[in-house]
């Protein structure tokens, strides 16, 4: 498979992840820092190891997993742990984990010494088909996503899907709505195929072509002053309900749970506001509620929920903004919309969940 150039980089897609001891190598780097979660560093750095014997001196930053931790407190522990290892502005941070590692050490780096150099191997779906590719880093605060980052660009991206044969089913599926999401919002047979991918086979080609979608939006729009924002369908709604998730359930949804429901209220408005058909409506909504748990809430939380979207970045003179279909593999951005039908478009998932 060829590699996906990027913003000044290639995204690799290599099971051995061939080119990477090379590309450290030729670069000089003084040091090089391996990110990890606990998980990742259980199962993916013997993977890693494995993959390059050669790659010996190195020292490990670790921290405990789940999106609780994607905050302030850990990644101050992150860049006190750089500082211990006497890590200069040529230290090269290898991170490798999901999302919120390829996030979070994506921050860590970019800001440590006014930024150095950092490499992304996510291990997760989500963050192979999504998160690692792009340059958006950053951290939660409180219950409010993404709400502190950057811009940066990684060095490289090496997907291996060898990591995923660690990954527990609920982390594909939820990885996996990200990749309905690229669907939806530019390519309907990638939408119709997703219908019947099994997961525990999913294949390298469908990543590559989940990559290929994300690089041709981002590269247009490195930050998100238009087009980029189509990447973002579901989540006005979605990240609102995976930070209030988060805060106020033992189990909370993961990113892509809380999206599938984002996604579901998302075409519902799309229907309502856009001319999506009826027909393409409740295809989404059968789609996404074959693979995704429905999720119980009540009209009591809306005005939490309401709240949460008001810290969206794509609002604009206080209005909440979404990016919302025309038809399935056409999405537009800059629509805003009223609270009574954000308050609708989340009736129309209690409703459709209901038992
Ligand atoms: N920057 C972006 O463009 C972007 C895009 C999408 C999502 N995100 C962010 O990504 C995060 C979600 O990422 P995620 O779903 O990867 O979550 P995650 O990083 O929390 O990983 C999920 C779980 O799987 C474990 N894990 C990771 N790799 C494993 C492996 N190979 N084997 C076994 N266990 C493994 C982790 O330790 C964790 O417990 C969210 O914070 C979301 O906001 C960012
Ligand atoms: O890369 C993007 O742009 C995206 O919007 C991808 C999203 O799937 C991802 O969850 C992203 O982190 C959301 O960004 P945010 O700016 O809404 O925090
Ligand atoms: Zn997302």
């Amino acid at each position: 498979m060829q590699p996906i150039q990027s913003l000044g980089y290639k995204v690799y897609f290599e099971e051995n992840l061939d080119s990477l001891l090379p590309f450290i190598e030729e670069r000089g780097y003084s040091q090089v820092l391996v990110f990890v979660d606990r998980n990742t560093n259980d199962h993916c750095l013997p993977v890693l190891q494995n993959a390059i014997p050669e790659l010996v001196h190195y020292d490990i930053i670790e921290v405990d997993p789940g999106e609780e931790n994607k905050n302030i407190d850990f990644c101050i522990g992150v860049w006190k742990t750089m500082l211990d290892f006497g890590a200069d502005r040529k230290a090269l941070l290898i991170n490798l984990g999901g999302g919120v590692v390829t996030d979070m050490g994506g921050f860590a780096a970019s800001t440590f010494k006014r930024g150095i150099d950092f490499i992304q191997i996510p291990t997760t779906l989500l963050a192979q088909v999504d998160a690692s590719v792009g340059g958006k880093t950053g951290i939660d605060l409180d219950n409010v996503k993404n709400i502190i980052g950057t811009f940066t660009q990684p060095q490289a991206v090496f997907i291996s899907t060898q990591f995923l044969q660690t990954l527990e089913d609920r982390q594909l599926v939820s990885g996996f709505a990200e990749v309905i999401k690229h669907g939806l919002i530019q390519d309907k047979s990638l939408y119709e195929t997703c219908k019947s991918v099994e997961l525990e086979n999913i294949s390298a080609d469908l990543i590559y072509q989940s990559v290929q979608i994300k690089n041709n939006v981002i590269t247009q729009d490195p930050t998100e002053k238009g087009l980029r924002k189509i990447l973002n369908f579901g989540h006005t709604i979605g990240h609102a309900i995976e930070g209030y998730s988060l805060y106020h359930d033992s189990d909370p949804l993961l990113h892509g749970e809380a999206i599938a429901i984002g996604m579901i209220c998302e075409a519902w408005l799309s229907h309502k506001l856009m001319g999506l058909s009826e027909q393409e409506l409740n295809d989404i909504t059968r789609t996404f509620l074959a693979r995704f748990p429905s999720y119980r809430f009540s009209n009591e939380q809306y005005d939490v929920f309401i709240e949460l979207m008001k810290n969206d970045k794509k609002n604009e003179d206080n209005k909440i903004g979404f990016a919302l279909l025309q038809e399935i593999g056409n999405c537009t951005f800059n629509v805003y919309v009223e609270v009574e039908d954000i308050k609708y478009a989340l009736d129309y998932y209690m409703q459709i969940t209901k038992k």
